[in-house]
């Protein structure tokens, strides 16, 4: 059973997050475990908290929230030997739905426990300007980028998933559409959205590309071809019912490296708004060990 263990804790999300948080630590104190709890204080935070820990040899650090906080923790222990834990207290949680780590708290912690690690291989986002951004289950551009761009926290906070349903429709009449030119392992393609996936899934526990897997290289590429406010009410009503992979107008790529561009169009990596194309997409420079159940 690993001794050191530091939680990183995203509390913008309120008091019920804290209370799981707090029933969480319940089991692993009833254990012997003496976790260190750090809150985040502002966006960017956690990657900071995880890098101080990782550098002071912490072997275990986890990320307390959702996909954002997880994709920071992880950005912090990057080329490190800490390993990446997971308390899934987020919206969507979708990288515990894909790696099975349950989002019950007490569940959850009893996995952190027992410490047993797989390999996770995030992805990397480069900005011409040199930003980069670490991600673990995928960066978004078009449609569901514009979405997340302008979702706003109150809402989120209010109303939780229901608010991304509302955003979706906000969206729907006033986004451009513009054409996305994706370059998928040194081939052209064009499409109105594109999701550049390392998982199963999206949103939460919705398939969207049956073959991919988190612990395995490279990307699965959804290509969202046709474009309108029609299109996007079919590829929204496919998503709930699993059939988006296999809907006309869906086309799905493997691919080691993807280049996007559009004009100005937004992106978006592992639910957080990620600046705007071009961005170039690769795997990050190495591994990392996340502990499963
Ligand atoms: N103290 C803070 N105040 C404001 N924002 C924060 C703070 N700490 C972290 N954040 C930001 O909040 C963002 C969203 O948080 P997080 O991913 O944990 O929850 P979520 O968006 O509800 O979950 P999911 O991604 O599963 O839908 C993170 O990307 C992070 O940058």
């Amino acid at each position: 059973m690993p001794t050191r263990m530091l939680i990183v804790f995203n509390p913008a999300a309120g008091a019920r997050r804290r209370r799981r948080l707090f029933a969480a630590l319940d089991l692993m104190r009833g254990i012997g475990l003496r976790p260190e709890v750090a809150d985040t204080e502002r966006r960017g935070h956690a990657a900071e908290l995880a890098r101080n820990a990782a550098a002071a040899g912490v072997p275990i650090v986890v990320a307390a929230g959702g996909d954002g906080t997880i994709a920071e923790v992880a950005d912090g222990l990057a080329g490190s030997d800490s390993a990446l834990g997971v308390l899934p207290l987020g919206t969507a949680n979708v990288l515990a739905l894909e790696l099975g780590i349950p989002r019950a708290p007490a569940h959850a912690a009893a996995v952190l426990a027992m410490g047993r690690t797989a390999l996770l291989h995030p992805g990397l986002a480069r900005h011409p300007d040199g930003r980069e951004l670490l991600f673990v289950q995928m960066l978004g551009a078009g449609f569901d980028a514009a979405v997340v761009h302008n979702l706003s926290s109150p809402l989120k906070r209010a109303i939780g998933k229901g608010a991304y349903v509302l955003q979706t429709l906000r969206e729907m009449p006033r986004y451009p559409f513009a054409p996305i030119r994706a370059e998928i392992d040194g081939r052209i393609e064009d499409a109105a959205s594109v999701i550049v996936s390392k998982g199963r899934l999206y949103a939460g526990r919705f398939l969207l590309a049956p073959g991919a897997d988190p612990r395995t290289e490279g990307f699965h590429v959804a290509l969202f071809r046709d474009a309108g406010v029609l299109a996007a009410m079919r590829y929204g009503a496919a998503l709930p019912l699993g059939l988006l992979p296999r809907m006309r107008g869906v086309e799905i790529r493997c691919a080691e490296t993807v280049r996007l561009e559009g004009p100005d169009l937004p992106a978006q990596a592992d639910g957080d708004a990620a600046g705007c194309l071009p961005v170039m997409i690769g795997p990050a420079p190495r591994p990392m060990r996340i502990v499963v159940p």
